[in-house]
């Protein structure tokens, strides 16, 4: 790695003394107009890892569901997956250097202990529709390029593009936009041949006012020839994520903006702001009945089994892997009635998807509607044998095709939905009525300093600080099929609070107690819950 110009190049983006950046569940995250440095030394350091791992990575600027005033950084390994986690703790380093001298320092360190080798660097780049993208966008290329590496700029796109575009270099495949947009056209054409529903299906969608509205345009006219009808709302004229979008519309439970008026027979499907989360929606009174992550795992999960029922040989090996936000009943139903394995993992797909490549289907899904389905090279190898005598195989190709292999995709998820929905000639309401959603709460407390919260058992238990976890589990103890935990966001300066019970009054009630607590063992700042 040639660090010549890494000292000069660096000084164009100072950090702010009092900035601490963190890599969180995600990435980095922050105002935008603190991240200029944080995003250069990513450049630089995806760059290294380029070299390390003599493929391509990637970079997006992106805050995802986050406000526009925000931005930040999502980083993608050769593999197409979020970068390994062992590197998590370089890029803090980086991002968190004091000035030039100290980010070449921290890069010879990086060189050193990781044996980076000299070689050609390349790191493709990507952008959601932020105002602060250009000039973030710029930053990366700078420190792309300070380490002599060569930056690919790919322009706006979803976050799950820039991820499946990387794969698909890695393994040396076809990686253009047009070529992820063909690609699951065909497989989801291949998987509805003959199964297709007689009417055409209409599907109102929420784009959060982000960069899955244009892409989704351009897929209308070939869905409509295949029978889904796309009728995009909050495509970009409003504000990005306000009132609208998967993360308001899975936390908040109201009816988006331009979703009102629908008409309770509506189907409706959300996204989020760089269009890797999705949950669908009916609209039910003031407010809407709730397909998130767990629904769609249990669906994904149903009709998988359904495929694999024709399939001949060994039993294949599925696995659902599911955080401790996972709706109860959800868990209950994957492990009772489908018979599939189900893991917990902390919070970020990151975790979930690490233990999702260990079965030969990994089913993982975030409540907030974040995952996919992922098969295991073993899997489809068998399958590809099979396919000229088995429709079930071909079929299970054609499904490892439609959903995105790298990371969850919203785009991708739709049509994992709607193949799913025809396929299993279910309505919305039958896939509603899978199983009961226990009600629940999620909310949030603003404390002096959220580390003091940690946590053990996926989360599902505070270690620190004192007190908290015995009030805790008096409170839970105190409440009809009770369930609570906390634990301090990775994304956003919050302690976050989740609970549910049999009654929506209960899991309010359990949620507000639990929220109390942390404000008392935990220095709440601000109006006490
Ligand atoms: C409760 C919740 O939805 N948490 C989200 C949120 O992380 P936090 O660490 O909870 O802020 O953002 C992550 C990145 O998008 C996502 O993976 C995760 O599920
Ligand atoms: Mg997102």
């Amino acid at each position: 790695m040639d660090l010549s110009q890494l000292q000069a190049a660096s000084k164009q983006y100072p950090k702010s003394p009092d900035f601490t950046p963190s890599y969180g569940t995600a990435g980095f995250r922050a105002a935008a107009a603190l991240l200029p440095s944080t995003v250069f030394r990513c450049g630089a350091l995806m760059a290294a890892r380029s070299l390390k791992t003599d493929g391509v990575t990637g970079l997006v600027v992106t805050a995802s569901h986050n406000p526009e005033a925000d931005n930040g950084v999502k980083l993608v390994d050769p593999t197409g997956y979020m970068l390994c986690q062992e590197w998590e703790v370089y890029a803090d380093r980086l991002a968190n250097a004091v000035d030039p001298d100290d980010v070449l320092a921290e890069l010879q360190k990086l060189q050193d202990s990781e044996c980076i080798p000299s070689g050609h660097a390349e790191v493709m780049i990507a952008h959601d529709t932020r105002q602060s993208a250009a000039e973030l966008v710029g930053a990366a290329r700078c420190g792309v390029e300070a380490v002599g590496g060569a930056a690919v700029l790919c322009g706006l796109l979803t976050t799950p593009q820039l991820h499946w575009m990387v794969r698909q270099r890695h393994l040396g495949l076809p990686c253009s936009e047009e070529s992820y947009f063909s690609s699951f056209l065909r497989a989801y054409e291949g998987l509805l041949r003959g199964h297709a529903a007689s009417e055409a299906q209409v599907l109102i969608i929420d784009c959060a006012n982000g960069v899955g509205g244009g892409k989704l345009q351009q897929l209308q006219p070939q869905l409509a020839q295949l029978g889904l009808e796309l009728d995009l709302r909050n495509c970009g004229r409003g504000v990005l994520n306000e009132g609208c979008g998967a993360d308001f519309v899975q936390k908040d439970r109201q009816l988006p903006l331009e979703c009102d008026g629908v008409g309770s027979a509506a189907r409706c499907a959300s996204i989020d702001g760089d269009a890797d989360r999705l949950v669908y929606f009916l609209p039910h009174g003031a407010g809407l009945r709730l397909f998130d992550g767990d629904k769609i795992a249990a669906l994904a999960a149903l009709f998988i089994q359904s495929l694999l029922e024709g399939l001949q040989g060994p039993s294949v090996q599925i696995g659902v892997i599911q955080t401790a936000y996972a709706n109860g009943s959800s868990t209950q139903y994957l492990r009772d009635t489908l018979g599939c394995q189900v893991v917990i993992t902390p919070t970020g797909v990151k975790h979930l998807h690490e233990e999702a490549v260990k079965f030969d289907i990994g089913i993982y899904f975030e409540a907030n509607g974040h995952g996919t389905v992922l098969f295991s090279p073993d899997l489809l190898q068998r399958l590809r044998k099979l396919q000229a005598n088995e429709p079930a195989a071909r079929d299970l190709l054609a499904l490892a095709d439609l959903v995105n292999q790298a990371v969850g995709d919203a785009i991708s998820g739709i049509l994992l939905v709607e193949v799913a929905l025809q396929r299993l000639n279910m309505t919305m309401a039958a896939w509603g009525s899978l199983y009961a959603d226990l009600p629940s709460r999620q909310l949030k407390v603003t404390v002096e300093d959220r580390s003091i919260v940690t946590t053990t058992d996926a989360e599902t238990r505070a270690m620190t600080p004192d007190g908290l976890q015995e009030s805790l589990d008096q409170a839970v103890q105190r409440t009809p099929s009770g369930r609570a935990f906390v634990r301090p966001s990775g994304t956003e300066d919050v302690v976050r609070v989740y609970a549910e019970a049999s009654t929506q009054e209960g899991a309010d009630l359990l949620a507000k107690t639990v929220a109390r607590v942390v404000y008392r063992t935990a220095s709440g700042v601000g109006p006490a819950p």
